[in-house]
């Protein structure tokens, strides 16, 4: 087979810091508030996806993480009309352009860790699809113009469109043309910022975002308190707090979020559990840690589901895994090229005796974990020449 046209991207997993939670416009997807993430290092999470067009194809396909995947719902149909649409007026302007807005789609996607296992593998598959469609049709449309289009398919997923720390203005207008996300800041503003993810074993989420934002807004008063006045007053703090780099205010506002966000959930009726005892013991662990260093040094933060993101600064790993490394130590996942593990198990014991008390409550908490993800900030999609179509039938390789 000739005439297939392939590009390929990269795309990473965003942890939302000021939640989104709520959505006044279901068919659009636009959201109640505004809302804040920190992207993660694609070394340790990311999508990789290509993405092929061939006037031979027959139908528009997806293959992730190796098997064939439904590629016609209504958010996939949504997403893919508005890329074709944008390719068309180039075509329109350009007639000598091959007509890639006539031809159906394959798409190939894998992404390095679990997928639907609450680690935003939706955000990053998103963004990943969009990105490598945009590159293909050429689009000469910016990251936050593409972030409109990859919030149909998943709100979350328009923050993976850039990397560092990045914000998702709610907009004002019907069409939610001006929805989409913005980089306060890149990577390398504050490239000091650390994530420990600790997966914590469940077997399924309790409710899909989806539903269960929409539960939320329907039933939860404490909702209207939450998009009305608590968030907007959190955005502007917290987005000051990442241009001043004051990790102590991130770090409050981001577990007081987090917390504000589950309330709701509580607060919906029937009510919503998305964290279990293990990740209220986290929670737990995170404030003895700060009160012991008398300093906010570490901050979590729960998506809709058990796992916890653990966000610190490099300069203070130290001072975090003398006292987390003991307890975790079990679990897969730690950087094989730390040379300072003997160490952090020795500091532990040179603890204070009123801590080690405190921390001997915490000696089962790894059994409710199944690994550890070490990872960190980190740039926004890649495009890339690593492919997954065979360029001779337009399959996967
Ligand atoms: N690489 C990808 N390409 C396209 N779609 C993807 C990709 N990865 C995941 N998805 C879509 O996202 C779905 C998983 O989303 P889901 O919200 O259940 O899990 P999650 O994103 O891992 O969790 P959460 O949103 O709670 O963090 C998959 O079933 C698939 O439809
Ligand atoms: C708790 C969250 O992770 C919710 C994410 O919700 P989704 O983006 O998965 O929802 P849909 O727009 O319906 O696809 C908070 C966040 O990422 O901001």
């Amino acid at each position: 087979m000739t005439n297939i046209h392939i590009a390929s991207a990269t795309a990473p997993v965003n942890i939302a810091t000021l939640k989104y939670w709520g959505k006044r416009d279901k068919v659009l997807n636009l959201p109640t508030n505004s809302s804040i993430s920190v992207t993660l290092s694609q070394t340790d999470l990311r999508t990789l996806t290509s993405a092929a067009t061939s006037p031979t194809f027959t139908s528009n396909k997806l293959w992730l993480n190796g098997e064939e995947h439904p590629f016609n719902d209504a958010r996939s149909v949504q997403v893919l009309t508005h890329l074709k649409e944008l390719r068309k007026k180039l075509e329109l302007e350009n007639p000598a352009l091959p007509k890639f807005s006539e031809w159906y789609l394959h798409i190939v996607s894998e992404n390095n860790f679990p997928t639907a296992a609450g680690l935003a593998s939706s955000a990053a598959g998103l963004a990943a699809l969009v990105v490598s469609i945009a590159k293909l049709y050429q689009l000469p449309q910016s990251y936050s113009e593409l972030s409109v289009i990859a919030r149909m398919g998943s709100g979350s997923a328009c923050r993976s469109l850039f990397g560092g720390y990045v914000a998702w203005e709610m907009g004002q207008l019907q069409d939610g043309s001006d929805s989409k996300a913005v980089e306060i800041a890149p990577m390398e503003h504050w490239p000091q910022m650390k994530a420990l993810i600790l997966v914590v074993s469940a077997d399924k989420k309790d409710t899909p975002s989806t539903s269960g934002m929409q539960l939320t807004v329907q039933t939860s008063e404490l909702f209207k308190q939450r998009v009305d006045v608590v968030v907007p007053k959190r955005f502007k703090e917290m987005t000051q707090s990442i241009l001043d780099k004051n990790f102590a205010k991130f770090a409050e506002l981001t577990m007081k979020d987090s917390n504000s966000f589950h309330a709701t959930c509580l607060d919906s009726f029937p009510p919503i559990f998305y964290m279990n005892d293990t990740s209220k013991k986290i929670i737990k662990l995170c404030h003895h840690i700060n009160t012991y260093y008398n300093e906010t040094i570490v901050a979590y933060t729960f998506d809709a589901g058990p796992n916890a993101v653990l966000y610190y600064l490099q300069k203070n790993e130290t001072k975090l895994f003398n006292i987390i490394y003991k307890l975790f130590e079990k679990l897969p996942g730690w950087k094989s090229d730390r040379a300072n593990y003997k160490q952090f198990l020795d500091q532990y014991t040179k603890l204070d005796k009123s801590v080690l008390n405190i921390l001997d409550n915490f000696n089962d908490i790894y059994k409710g974990c199944s690994r550890v993800i070490d990872t960190q900030v980190g740039p926004g999609p890649q495009s890339t020449n690593e492919c997954l179509i065979n360029k001779e039938n337009g399959l996967p390789k």
